[in-house]
């Protein structure tokens, strides 16, 4: 450890790693370079502790993370090395050693998975903290908005391979009608975009996503959408014959399984729909589409970029909208929407380029071809000396590749079209402004749960004066607490499965239980809401961190109830969230449905499963479009269920849950600890991207008539909606 020192305490990581690493024999390096990583893991982890739970590690968990990490050390030192890591000592690891960082952290232990997903996912910007502006009433210190990386999961830093200096030349048809099918085509008016500022000279999309002819035979790296741009002197050589110490996980055959799409089913947004909708649409479908492809590949171990493979799909069949660049705003996407993929915005028309970080159109301006950008990404894989957070400098594309000696940048193609806002970018985010000065001022309650959830549920209040000591009258519980004993009409699930479920393995009871897949992408997402979803229990063999085990885990957002002025209380979270992350458990009393003398209070507060709204039918959409007609899930394919919980007395923060027309959470009926699936868990998860501190809503669906008994006794009146979305049906 004493070899590893520092020299000086004030060094950046990376430089710390670079001086620590350099001349030093390979194998020696290889020991070094695995404690380093696992030091700086730890000090993320510390961080994340700091930031998020205000407190700092204890030694009973330094004790438990050090013998994992040891374990951890010695994977990666001896076995794996070889197999995994070949680049040399860089600012950044590729894609498939931050993967397979990120896999092996997966399978440590619990800790490092939460943690591994905030930082897989969302690469949150370390030591974002403004001390001076801090107050000691304020629950979180981080700026959310700023804290994304919306790209590729990569762990320690950014692959900067897809920033390669090879702008794709894109342009897009002044307007080409997004129909699938020529019987479309022929049959709709064209939907009428904004019309440019300037005349542009355009190029079809399709220049840009050809139609492959061949399937994707190299590695995650080298996947590309743009094969006709691809540059020679970029690939890398794909087969590798086995060597001793490879590791088995190293060696699956990587393949790739070509997709194609229902074309009967296969339709853009409806001209009728606002632009909002439509990009909801568009979103809805793609991570539908990507979450599925990523869960078939899984089964077949060919798990490559189903981001790409979805987004491909989807433009070989038209399926994007904002076809036209555009000057300004793009119709339907605002300030803070999150982007995780490239491709995304792509579908939706913010950006069109695959690789290039400047999309840009030509323009005749006084009689002489102009090049104007029109969006510009950050990548995060530049260094920036600069330290202000608020200001961007754009200096320039590509000299940052892998494969190449760093170079000085030309002024050339796209870069011309950034000429004239080439300097500096002032951020232009409203919400981050506000939340920043107003949110934190307010705080009524550091933490409704009393230490009852792991991460405190701050009360807030940045509207009136409304304190509400009358809506907390109840007990904090994190579960559902039952009446009666339950009918164990169906055994508890019980695979055999040694370590962790694994998908397409068809010996498990707990793949069969669940229709043959299992419910979860290996990052824990939602791949399909179903009737019924089948965790392991505790007689399962598997272990705790087995993917199949999301929901019966505590909480891991932090949550924050707000006073929403007329809507009463309602929840959000400080957190940026993933579609189909998992939320909260609708935790309460449950009572029976025939019971029917609930209160208005009870009413209030009670969960009943009286019907889905059309957004939750409709969230399924890829894998009905992919292959599986009657994939969906149908009203009729929903039993209704007697559950009725009651959050009046005992409940958590799904109880502050309000209801809105075009909601952004599902609910979804899971089991894990009994076998009456009339009575099962009530589990929240995301519909969509969700930005930080957006109110979480779910569809209260329609109770049934008032007063009716029979089909719904406990009907209670229907109440107007304030939840002014534009498709509002004006009660619930
Ligand atoms: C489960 S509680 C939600 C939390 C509640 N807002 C509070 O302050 O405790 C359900 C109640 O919230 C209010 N509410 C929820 N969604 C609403 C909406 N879209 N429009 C009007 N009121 C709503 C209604 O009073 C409803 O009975």
């Amino acid at each position: 450890m004493e070899l590893l020192r520092p020299e000086d305490w004030d060094l950046d990581i990376k430089t710390w790693r670079n001086k620590t690493l350099a001349g030093v024999p390979k194998d020696e390096k290889r020991k070094r370079a695995s404690i380093m990583i696992y030091t700086s893991w730890e000090l993320w982890k510390e961080r994340n502790r700091r930031i998020f739970q205000q407190q700092a590690a204890q030694p009973k968990q330094e004790e438990r993370t050090k013998a994992l990490a040891n374990e951890f050390v010695a994977q990666l030192t001896d076995v794996c090395w070889d197999k995994c890591i070949t680049g040399s000592i860089g600012s950044s690891f590729s894609r498939s050693e931050a993967s397979f960082v990120s896999s092996k952290l997966h399978q440590s232990n619990t800790n490092l998975e939460i943690d591994g997903r905030l930082m897989v996912e969302y690469r949150v910007s370390p030591w974002r903290t403004r001390k001076s502006k801090q107050k000691l009433t304020q629950p979180l210190e981080r700026k959310p908005l700023r804290s994304l990386a919306p790209m590729l999961p990569t762990t320690f830093g950014y692959d900067v391979e897809t920033q390669s200096a090879n702008p794709t030349l894109v342009f897009i048809m002044p307007f080409r009608p997004c129909f699938s099918s020529e019987r479309h085509q022929q049959s709709s008016a064209p939907m009428k975009l904004k019309q440019s500022p300037v005349p542009l000279m355009a190029t079809p999309i399709s220049m840009a996503f050809p139609v492959p002819q061949h399937e994707y035979e190299t590695s995650d790296e080298d996947y590309e959408p743009f094969p006709n741009q691809k540059k020679p002197t970029l690939q890398k050589p794909t087969k590798r014959t086995r060597q001793v110490g490879d590791c088995d996980a190293g060696n699956i055959k990587r393949r790739s399984i070509r997709r194609s799409l229902n074309k009967d089913l296969v339709s853009c947004p409806s001209t009728s729909e606002g632009p909002s909708e439509s990009v909801e649409v568009i979103m809805t479908m793609f991570d539908s589409l990507r979450r599925r492809i990523l869960q078939l590949d899984e089964k077949e171990d060919a798990c490559r970029r189903a981001d790409l493979k979805a987004g491909t799909l989807m433009m070989q069949n038209g399926l994007r909208i904002n076809n036209m660049k555009i000057i300004g705003p793009v119709p339907g996407v605002e300030i803070g929407d999150i982007f995780f993929f490239r491709i995304e915005m792509c579908i939706v028309g913010l950006h069109a380029p695959g690789m290039a970080g400047i999309d840009y159109i030509s323009a005749k301006h006084v009689g002489k071809d102009e090049t104007l950008a029109v969006s510009i990404i950050s990548s995060g894989g530049y260094e920036n000396d600069d330290n202000d957070s608020d200001v961007l400098v754009y200096t320039g594309q590509g000299g940052n590749s892998r494969h190449k000696e760093k170079h000085d940048q030309k002024l050339e193609k796209a870069e011309t079209g950034a000429r004239t806002a080439r300097w500096n970018f002032s951020l232009e985010d409203d919400r981050e402004v506000e939340t920043e000065s107003r949110a934190r001022d307010k705080v009524i309650l550091r933490d409704l749960s009393s230490k009852i959830e792991n991460l405190p549920v701050c009360l807030v209040n940045d509207v009136d004066d409304e304190e509400g000591p009358s809506s907390f009258n109840f007990n904090y519980i994190t579960g559902v607490k039952y009446s009666r004993a339950l009918n164990n009409m169906r055994p508890l699930q019980s695979c055999n499965c040694p370590n962790v479920c694994l998908p397409g393995d068809i010996n498990c009871s707990c793949v069969q239980l669940n229709g043959g897949d299992l419910p979860y992408s290996s990052t824990g997402l939602l791949v399909k809401h179903v009737p019924m979803l089948y965790e392991c229990s505790s007689n399962c063999q598997c272990s705790q961190n087995c993917r199949n085990r999301v929901s019966q885990k505590c909480v891991y957002l932090n949550f924050e109830v707000f006073w929403t002025g007329d809507r009463g209380w309602g929840l959000r979270s400080w957190d940026p969230i993933r579609a189909g992350a998992f939320i909260c458990e609708y935790a309460g009393h449950v009572i029976d449905e025939m019971h029917t003398n609930m209160d208005d209070k009870e009413h209030e507060y009670a969960f009943q499963t009286s019907g889905f709204g059309d957004k939750v039918l409709k969230w399924n959409v890829g894998a009905e479009l992919l292959e599986e007609v009657g994939g969906n899930v149908t009203t009729e394919s929903l039993k209704k269920l007697p559950i009725v919980i009651s959050a009046k007395d005992s409940g958590n923060v799904a109880r502050f849950l309000n209801h809105s027309c075009s909601p952004n959470l599902l609910w979804q009926p899971v089991q894990y600890d009994h076998g009456d699936d009339s009575y099962p868990h009530i589990m929240f998860f995301a519909m969509k991207h969700i930005p930080p501190l957006t109110e979480l809503t779910y569809d209260y669906g329609t109770r049934g008539t008032p007063g009716v008994k029979g089909e719904f006794p406990n009907a209670c009146k229907l109440k107007p909606c304030l939840c002014g979305s534009t498709n509002c049906r004006g009660s619930f």
